[in-house]
């Protein structure tokens, strides 16, 4: 199933029509430049084009009141004076003769994109509209906002097609209040936001934008604010609140549909949020929410004002959209101080409300959301906060031509859409001999020669990007973990993330050069952490603690192996580890997020059942939902938080709380 795109250029048809320096930044050429860089990539071409079309009142009637509605709909016979006028009674934002029909336009778009996600004519999509929507209230227009597109989207999918649980994550810079007043006391919309609040020194100002406004009465829980209190936030700390708040929140949640308030002031060189992130990170935020509620995920922008970036974050957004693997996010540091601050804030307001956060440390008492500078904290100088920030655009790199190749025995049944790697394929002498004398010793067998030099063949072609990914049933697993790591980790840049599914002994020792990285999700207790860069993941017996092995992974695994930013992941399923295919999709589709999805999994000869859900894992579609979770096995999660906090000290991305002691 593809990717819907909504556009047209009837949105572009309004503007600032007086002088208001708080307006003067949403233009009509946010818009086409956006557009024009979706056409110019070809990435329009590769989308389903969908017709926008207008909002009904009875839509618009699901959020705003009569009386509003009213108003705005004698917008378009005002003169200039009435049009002014009419705006002095709403803050920041401007009308004009022609924004009621694009308003009406803008939420049609998100209802279009909304019917054509839920009657499966499409995967997931993007609207390209103007105005947008997140801050506009029942009864007030703000913000640029007129009409609330994505809260109108979300209370038309309960009505019209019953969905139990939606969740909505607002990226753009500012809060979307008008969201978390409208859902904040319904427990069937979960509203993520982050946003610039300075400890409410930035617009639009309002106290419920921090940490500690959780929802009300049922609606407790299901809002989570996470406040930005310095700028220059980047790629590390926006990293860290999903794989530490929002996915683990998420997961047990488990919603049926995903809303996304896109809006792009969040990414670097924008004037509204001054943030460092780049545009690449839009293609992670996007691949970490695509494998929740079976990929149905409906994204329509919002803000978003440097007209550089904001069409290099719609085109990685929509790339990803698309299934294209994410590109390698560049040098992670791990999140800052303040970031560290707001997380610890946010997950202990939320701790009683989920069972993923039951063991977020307190906060101490009001220490924190009074606090103004940290201590310690570098100011950004000034001269430094004057420059114009410059960035380098992720490097084009077009899907390799095999997305997913499959090496199979050779009365393996090949996977639709899989490459088969057959042993035709030319095998080079000094491969073979090299593994004749350093992993096959005396053997013969030249089964398992065969296998191994077709590996070190794959593990070549995904180098060079021929082919995105692999999978492998091989006799002896161990002698293919050992060929594979040694054949990618021999290239000097190369960096391999081994995830080892499974009971036994990984077959190679990983020294502290830092080449490999093994995670080993084990049942055996281990005592001592043996070294950095081997990392045992003891859950309980068999594998059965599902919401464990999913908080293992996402506040984990994911962490580490962003840090690690590997050039290949191999993940190792020893047979009977029992592992559901839903969760073994859920890993697969999580990992494929880094090494640009170069991702080689090997198992036994035996786990051929596991050979269809791999293949479609690899391929990019999305992993079956795994049902609301219910709350971790304890042991597992006292074993997770005590490995966290023993290995935080090597890895940033492993802190949750400012006291990095
Ligand atoms: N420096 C000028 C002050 C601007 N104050 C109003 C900012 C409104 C932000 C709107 C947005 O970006 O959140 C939306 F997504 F709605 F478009
Ligand atoms: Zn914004």
């Amino acid at each position: 199933m593809g990717t819907a795109l909504i556009y047209d250029e009837e949105m572009t048809n309004y503007k600032l029509l007086w002088v208001d320096p708080a307006c003067k930044i949403e233009v009509p050429e946010r818009l086409t430049v956006s557009y024009e860089a979706l056409v110019k990539s070809g990435l329009a071409d590769r989308c389903v084009s969908l017709p926008v079309r207008e909002a009904t009142d009875a839509d618009i009637l699901l959020v705003h009141s009569e009386e509003y509605l009213e108003a705005v709909k004698k917008t378009p016979y005002m003169t200039l004076e009435d049009l002014m006028d009419f705006c002095s009674q709403y803050g920041d934002v401007y009308f004009h003769p022609n924004i009621y029909h694009c308003a009406k336009l803008a939420a049609g778009s998100a209802l279009q994109l909304v019917d054509s996600v839920m009657m499966g004519k499409v995967r997931n999509g993007m609207a390209l509209v103007r105005p947008p929507g997140h801050h506009s209230m029942r009864n007030a227009a703000s913000g640029f906002c007129v009409f609330n597109n994505v809260a109108i989207a979300a209370q038309y999918a309960k009505q019209k097609y019953a969905v139990e649980r939606i969740l909505i994550v607002d990226w753009d810079i500012h809060h979307g209040q008008g969201v978390q007043d409208c859902f904040e006391d319904d427990p069937r919309v979960l509203y993520f936001s982050w946003h610039r609040y300075e400890h409410q020194k930035f617009w639009p100002n309002l106290r419920d934008s921090d940490f500690d406004r959780v929802g009300n009465e049922k609606g407790a829980g299901f809002n989570v604010n996470v406040p930005w209190n310095k700028v220059g936030m980047k790629n590390s700390d926006y990293l860290s609140v999903f794989c530490h708040l929002f996915l683990p929140v998420a997961y047990e949640f488990c919603p049926d549909l995903v809303l996304v308030c896109a809006g792009f002031d969040s990414a670097i060189g924008d004037p509204e949020g001054e943030m460092c992130a780049t545009p690449d990170i839009f293609a992670h935020l996007t691949h970490l929410l695509m494998n929740l509620a079976g990929g149905k995920l409906c994204a329509v922008l919002e803000g978003g004002y440097n007209l550089t970036s904001l069409p290099q974050s719609v085109c990685q957004t929509v790339q990803t959209l698309l299934g294209d693997p994410a590109p390698r996010p560049a040098n992670l540091d791990g999140p800052c101080l303040s970031a560290l601050e707001s997380l610890h804030c946010v997950r202990s307001a939320h701790k009683k409300y989920w069972s993923c956060l039951k063991h977020a440390a307190d906060l101490p008492t009001c220490e924190v959301s009074t606090k103004r500078n940290k201590v310690g904290e570098e100011e950004i100088n000034e001269e430094q906060s004057k420059q114009e920030p410059v960035w380098r655009e992720c490097p084009k790199t077009l899907p390799p031509d095999i997305s997913a190749a499959a090496l199979l025995p050779d009365d393996g049944i090949c996977p639709e859409r899989c490459y088969s790697l057959k042993s035709s394929e030319d095998l080079d002498p000094s491969i073979v001999n090299k593994l004749k004398e350093h992993i096959l010793k005396d053997t013969e067998d030249c089964e398992t020669l065969s296998t191994l030099s077709r590996l070190t063949v794959l593990i070549d072609k995904m180098e060079k990007n021929e082919i995105g990914s692999g999978l492998a049933l091989v006799k002896d697993i161990s002698k293919a973990v050992i060929c594979v790591v040694q054949h990618a980790a021999a290239a000097p840049m190369n960096r391999v993330l081994v995830v080892y599914v499974g009971d036994g002994v990984v077959p190679f020792h990983t020294n502290e050069d830092g080449k490999t990285l093994v995670v080993q999700f084990t049942t055996q207790k281990s005592e001592e952490i043996q070294s950095k860069y081997l990392i045992p993941v003891c859950l309980q017996k068999d594998y059965s603690d599902i919401p464990g092995f999913i908080q293992a992974t996402l506040s984990l695994l994911l962490p580490l192996g962003y840090e690690y930013d590997p050039s290949l992941v191999v993940v190792v399923q020893t047979s009977g580890c029992g592992l559901s295919h839903n969760v073994w999709q859920q890993l697969i589709g999580l990992l494929r997020g880094l090494a640009q999805g170069h991702t080689l999994v090997l198992m036994q000869e035996d786990q051929n059942a596991y050979v269809g859900p791999t293949a479609s894992s690899l391929l990019g579609d999305p992993a079956p939902p795994l049902g609301p979770l219910e709350a971790p096995l304890p042991e597992n999660v006292e074993s997770t938080e005590k490995l966290r906090l023993r290995l935080k000290a090597d890895w940033n991305f492993l802190l949750t709380t400012g006291n990095v002691k």
